[in-house]
């Protein structure tokens, strides 16, 4: 589309773009508002208990997926809206599966938290 400006150039123009996405997700989607509230406090929490390095990693991955895992079902949900703004038996279907994804990496990043920072309060 762009070929003509060169390489770094439409890299560095995928990167607004993408950064637009995160900035209008954080900022409209009430779900990426709370988790990323959620990650702030186990972030703080990660200082506080003084987590591992190794924790740290896998904390900071749990929150990654739930939030990019979360942002792929937001844009699937758009798309369905966008596509079929009537009931729809299939849409229904697609949306539930979208949202069921978001649920099992987030059940998987409670039990992160869970293994992290149990010991560490009992
Ligand atoms: N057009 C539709 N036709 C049939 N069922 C739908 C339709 N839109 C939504 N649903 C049902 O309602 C559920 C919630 O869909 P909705 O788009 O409102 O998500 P949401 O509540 O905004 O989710 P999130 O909290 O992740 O943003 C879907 O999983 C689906 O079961």
């Amino acid at each position: 589309m762009h070929k003509k400006e060169g390489f770094l150039r439409n890299r560095l123009r995928s990167v607004g773009f993408a950064l637009r996405g995160a900035y209008l997700l954080i900022r409209t989607e009430s779900s990426i508002k709370i988790q990323v509230f959620i990650a702030l406090v186990v972030t703080l929490a990660g200082f506080y208990f003084g987590i591992s390095k190794t924790e740290w990693m896998v904390q900071i991955l749990a929150i990654g997926v739930v939030i990019g895992v979360e942002g792929l079902n937001t844009a699937i949900e758009k798309l369905c809206d966008y596509q079929q703004p009537n009931f729809d038996e299939k849409i229904g279907f697609i949306k539930d599966i979208s949202a069921g994804a978001v649920m099992l990496v987030s059940v998987a990043a409670v039990v992160v938290g869970l293994i992290i920072y149990l010991p560490k309060i009992l």
